[in-house]
């Protein structure tokens, strides 16, 4: 994902609301003795038959894998859980044709959720998209698409970004565009992660995937010292106000933290010899952030995190 690092890279070289800290870094660095194993799935809440419908179910995920936090009871475990039950209940319900007449109040029923989602529209639109593309380019089959892929990560992330718009995760800053690709990321990760590595998850470069630039890693780097943020920011953060999306703050925050968890893997190959994957980095900080109620993280209504 050389897009995805080279222009995280720019935006850190140039930011002012967040600062990548070298000091910091070395220090989190130094105090990392082992990198903790996280399982994929330590949570026990996905979908998993080792076939094509765990690939199905991983990209519908994966196409509605954001923006939780503006109702808080709502978090990424009733997505991932809903969706499994949906599927063990009936394993045609995310069949391309039956995605692209998904309705609210379906969504609402498969995930038990009593009201409006966030951004439920947006949600419903995105179904469809997925729907419409799988049976116009796949069969219908999310496993088609990995497997055209090649056993490439970086084809695959090219691949759902060029033919599924909504995975199209992208921002200008300071009239540069910014790839981030959180969710097209995320889909090879989850593949790697409940695949073992092995069939649909099998990839010769799996290393080139970066973070997941959502709203709990930059809050979990910021407690580490990793980075650093301008006083308003902080504020603002601290003060639960809403941080516009694609402003430079947002971006800023983001990229910052790609392209310091990417320095992180530098720092400890070069101390220990360890080579790490971006992904195990991301998972350790990430199980690390939700386990943490009393984080404050930036609040941004976003389709792409
Ligand atoms: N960077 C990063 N962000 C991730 C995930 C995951 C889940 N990955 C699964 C893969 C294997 C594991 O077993 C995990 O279950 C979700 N998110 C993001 O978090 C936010 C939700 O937070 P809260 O509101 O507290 O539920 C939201 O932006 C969501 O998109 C990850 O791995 N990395």
């Amino acid at each position: 994902m050389e897009e995805v690092r080279a222009t995280a890279a720019w935006v850190a070289s140039r930011s002012s609301h967040v600062i990548v800290d070298s000091a910091g870094i070395e220090k989190a660095v130094e105090n990392i003795r082992e990198i903790p194993r996280i399982e994929w799935d330590f949570e026990g809440i996905h979908y998993f038959d080792n076939g094509p419908l765990t690939v199905q179910y991983l990209f519908v995920l994966d196409a509605l894998n954001f923006c939780f936090w503006p109702d808080k009871d709502l978090s990424y475990d009733h997505l991932a859980s809903g969706l499994k039950e949906a599927l063990e209940n009936d394993k045609s319900v995310f069949d391309a044709d039956r995605l692209q007449k998904f309705t609210g109040p379906q969504l609402r029923k498969v995930l038990k959720w009593p009201r409006q989602l966030p951004l439920e529209d947006e949600r419903i639109r995105l179904l469809h998209e997925v729907g419409f593309e799988l049976e116009r380019s796949f069969g219908g089959k999310a496993s088609n698409l990995v497997e055209s892929c090649g056993k490439s990560a970086a084809k695959l992330v090219a691949t759902v970004t060029s033919l599924f718009p909504g995975f199209r995760d992208h921002s200008l800053y300071k009239g540069h565009q910014v790839f981030l690709y959180k969710r097209a990321q995320i889909f090879a990760a989850d593949l790697y992660g409940a695949f073992k590595g092995r069939g649909y998850g099998e990839f010769k470069d799996i290393g080139s995937i970066t973070i997941f630039a959502d709203y709990i890693v930059p809050a979990v780097l910021q407690q580490l010292g990793v980075l650093k943020y301008s006083s308003t920011l902080g504020s603002m953060i601290k003060s639960d106000t809403e941080i516009l999306s694609g402003s430079e703050e947002e971006v800023e925050l983001r990229a910052c933290s790609i392209f310091a968890v990417e320095k992180m893997r530098d720092l400890l190959r070069v101390k220990s010899g360890k080579q790490v994957l971006s992904i195990e980095l991301d998972l350790w900080l990430w199980a690390f952030g939700v386990r943490c109620p009393s984080l404050q993280h930036h609040r941004t209504l976003s389709i792409y995190y």
